[in-house]
């Protein structure tokens, strides 16, 4: 279970403070405006940020003081998730060893993880020789072999088409389900929401002023600020 209990955090003028209890192998949407404090949510989880006071637990044990690679977390980013003169392959073995010191049993697991993703026999391309949904994929089969429990996606597919995005959220479902992960998901498209969440968290003004399945808040809903929000 993901535990954020009164997690403070400002940035000049915007004060922040967070609270929400998450199911172990759960999927949370962050939805809301441009400004409200999405990213910097998943920032404190990841580490990237610091908190003024509050704690962050993971399935018991309080990570409020770890450094981001002692976590149980992995991040990913809408891009630049890659190191473009690394192949594939070396780029998902980033996630085993930063040295790139990898056994034959090493290279059978990134094998594997590409084949996971839908990227088998594409382990020795670069980054610019693949298509900005394929260069996703590498970054998820990095992350799964890196076998983080806790998933954090930073609006990962919003530069991709409506069909792709669609594809790249599904592959993220079930890779939640193959392998318990639990996800949160920053996300500026409602639709992503209600494809893959089982929880929906709306933030604006640094607080989460909705916590519910998605469908509760996303359609029809009764409160003005989403539904201003919703358009
Ligand atoms: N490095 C920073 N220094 C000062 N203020 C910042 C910094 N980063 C973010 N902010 C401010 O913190 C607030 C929350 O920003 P954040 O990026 O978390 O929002 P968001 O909901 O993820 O927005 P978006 O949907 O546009 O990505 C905003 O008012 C933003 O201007």
């Amino acid at each position: 279970m993901l535990e954020i209990t009164a997690l403070r955090f400002d940035y000049d003028a915007m004060q922040m403070a967070f609270d929400l209890s998450l199911g172990s192998g759960q999927c949370l949407a962050l939805v809301g405006p441009s400004g409200g404090g999405k990213t910097t949510l998943l920032n404190l989880i990841a580490g990237f940020d610091r908190p003024l006071s509050g704690t962050i637990r993971f399935d018991g044990v309080d990570i409020t003081a770890l450094a981001p690679n002692e976590r149980p977390v992995t991040m990913l980013f809408q891009e630049n998730n890659l190191f473009p003169h690394l192949t594939a392959a070396d780029n998902v073995g980033l996630g085993i060893h930063p040295g790139l010191k990898l056994t034959p049993s090493d290279r059978d697991k990134i094998d594997q993880a590409l084949k996971q993703v839908g990227l088998d026999g594409l382990g020795g391309r670069k980054p610019g020789a693949l298509s900005g949904g394929q260069r996703q994929r590498v970054a998820i089969a990095r992350s799964l072999v890196r076998r983080r429990p806790l998933l954090l996606l930073d609006e990962p597919f919003s530069a991709l088409d409506p069909g792709r995005r669609a594809r790249m959220l599904d592959l993220i479902q079930a890779l939640q389900r193959d392998s318990g992960l639990t996800v949160v998901m920053a996300s500026h498209a409602p639709e992503d929401a209600l494809r893959i969440a089982d929880q929906c968290a709306f933030i604006r003004d640094g607080m989460i002023l909705a916590f519910t399945p998605p469908s509760d808040i996303l359609v029809e809903p009764a409160d003005p600020a989403i539904r201003d929000y919703l358009g």
